[in-house]
Formats: C-alpha cells, sequence, structure tokens
C-alpha cells in the first residue's frame, strides 16, 4: 500500500527567507509561492533528486498549522507525504487499523492537484501523515 515519499514538509514563518536561505546555502532549487487557501497555507517545494521538501506559510486566520509554529516560532518539520495508488482504500485501511482521518474524512486536492488527506499525529507515531493520490 504505502509508496513514495512524496515530501517532507517543513512548517516557517516566512516562505521567503526560507527559500532564499535554501537557495543561498544549499544551492536548492526551490518553486515559486503557491497559495492554497482551502489548505489555509501558501507552499513552495525545494525539488530534490530522491523527492521533495515543502515549506509551509500560514494563510489566512485559520491555518491549521498557527498553532503549530506558536508551539515552534523558527519553524519545524510539519509532515510527511506518502504517495498510495488508491487513497479510498488506504484511508479504510488506516481507519480501521484506528487511525483518525482529519477534516471531512474526504480526500481534497493538494499542491500537486492530486487527491490529498492527513491522519492524526497521535495514531501514527507523533508524526503528521499526509497521504497523495500516486
Ligand atoms: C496544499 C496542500 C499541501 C500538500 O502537500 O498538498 C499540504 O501539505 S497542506 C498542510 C497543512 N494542512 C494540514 O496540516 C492539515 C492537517 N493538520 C491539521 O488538521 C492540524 O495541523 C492538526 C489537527 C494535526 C494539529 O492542529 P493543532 O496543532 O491546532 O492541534 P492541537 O494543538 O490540538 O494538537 C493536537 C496534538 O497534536 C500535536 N501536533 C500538532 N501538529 C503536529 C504535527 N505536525 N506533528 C506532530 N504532532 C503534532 C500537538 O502537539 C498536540 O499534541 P499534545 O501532545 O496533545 O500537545
Ligand atoms: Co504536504
Amino acid at each position: 500500500m504505502i509508496g513514495r515519499l512524496n515530501h517532507v514538509a517543513i512548517a516557517v514563518p516566512d516562505l521567503e527567507a526560507a527559500s532564499a536561505l535554501y537557495r543561498n546555502a544549499l544551492g536548492a532549487d526551490v518553486t515559486e509561492p503557491q497559495p492554497e487557501p482551502a489548505h489555509g497555507v501558501t507552499v513552495v517545494f525545494v525539488n530534490l533528486p530522491n523527492t521533495k521538501i515543502e515549506f509551509l506559510e500560514p494563510l489566512g486566520e485559520d491555518s491549521p498549522i498557527r498553532a503549530f509554529l506558536d508551539r515552534n516560532p523558527g519553524g519545524g518539520i510539519h509532515h510527511l507525504c506518502y504517495e498510495v495508488d488508491d487513497i479510498h482504500a488506504a484511508r479504510d485501511r488506516l481507519v480501521a487499523a484506528g487511525a483518525r482521518v482529519l477534516g471531512s474524512g474526504e480526500p481534497k486536492i493538494g499542491a500537486h492537484g492530486k487527491p490529498v488527506l492527513f491522519l492524526h499525529p497521535k495514531d501514527l507515531l507523533g508524526t503528521l501523515v499526509e497521504l497523495e493520490q500516486a
């Protein structure tokens, strides 16, 4: 069921500063800011040979990452995103294993234009897990 590691997400207080740091200090290839109002964040992706890093900045008053940044004002690793062949089957299997799906329980279109959903960190080893339909 579980497939490629699509991305590791880092929540940051300042997307432009984070992008400049990775470009200047690491020579990274960083995409331009992509507002995702349905998810309450603006994102960029750091393209790596074998996966991506996603930087997240809060967008709007109800951003789901606001409290995380209050706890981690300098930023911090926020979630892992795994690709799955069938996001509904993966969801149902995880729910059967006791994991809680966040939000409505139905996938939403994510930053790559594909269905995504999130599982509660308390049910998956203290790690927020995102699933993306491959
Ligand atoms: C554009 C889409 C893009 C993509 O890749 O396609 C994205 O990735 S969008 C990313 C932003 N959206 C989300 O993260 C949606 C799912 N997240 C949530 O619904 C919330 O962040 C939630 C519920 C996981 C946590 O919200 P909040 O911090 O406000 O809740 P609590 O303060 O009640 O925290 C509960 C409990 O969980 C711990 N926690 C919170 N966030 C994380 C985390 N990222 N990793 C690990 N643990 C986390 C928090 O510390 C609390 O623990 P406790 O021991 O009870 O204090
Ligand atoms: Co993500």
